[in-house]
C-alpha cells in the first residue's frame, strides 16, 4: 500500500531531472524548461479534479477516477514548486504550525500562521 511517503522518492526524482539538463525525453524537465506550461498545467489539472469531483458527488464518476486526477495534480504542483526552489518541507512546515496546538489566547490555526 502506497503512502505518503512515496512523496519525498518523486520529490528526488523531480529535483533529479532539475539537476540533470542531458538529453532524453522527460516530461518533467520540459515542463521545467516552460514555466507558463507548468503554471498552465496546474490551472489544467485543479479543473480536472473538480469535474472528476463532481462526477462522483453526482453518482456518475468513481473514487478512482478522482484518485487520478489527484495524483496529475500533485505531480505538477511538486514541478512548479521545484522550478521555484520551494521544498515540500517548507510547504509541510506551514502546515505543521497551522496544526500545531494554538497558545493560550491565540485564536484558530492563524496562530499557527497562515500567511507568510
Ligand atoms: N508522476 C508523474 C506524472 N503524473 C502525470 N504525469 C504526466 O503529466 C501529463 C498529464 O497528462 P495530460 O493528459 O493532462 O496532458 P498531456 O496531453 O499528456 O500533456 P500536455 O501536452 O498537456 O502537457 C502526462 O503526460 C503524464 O504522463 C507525470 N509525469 C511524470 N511523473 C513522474 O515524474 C518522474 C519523472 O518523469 P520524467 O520526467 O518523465 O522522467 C517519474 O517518476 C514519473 O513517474
Amino acid at each position: 500500500m502506497a503512502d505518503e511517503r512515496f512523496l519525498a522518492k518523486l520529490w528526488a526524482t523531480i529535483e533529479s531531472r532539475k539537476a540533470d539538463d542531458g538529453a532524453g525525453t522527460s516530461y518533467t524537465r520540459q515542463l521545467l524548461a516552460n514555466p507558463a506550461k507548468i503554471r498552465r498545467k496546474i490551472a489544467e489539472e485543479a479543473y480536472e479534479v473538480n469535474e472528476a469531483h463532481q462526477g462522483l458527488v453526482d453518482g456518475k464518476d468513481s473514487k478512482d477516477h478522482l484518485a487520478h486526477e489527484a495524483a496529475d495534480l500533485l505531480y505538477h504542483l511538486f514541478v512548479l514548486l521545484a522550478s521555484a526552489d520551494v521544498t515540500p518541507s517548507e510547504v509541510y512546515a506551514i502546515l505543521e504550525r497551522r496544526h500545531a496546538p494554538a497558545s493560550p489566547g491565540a485564536s484558530g490555526p492563524s496562530a499557527g500562521g497562515k500567511n507568510p
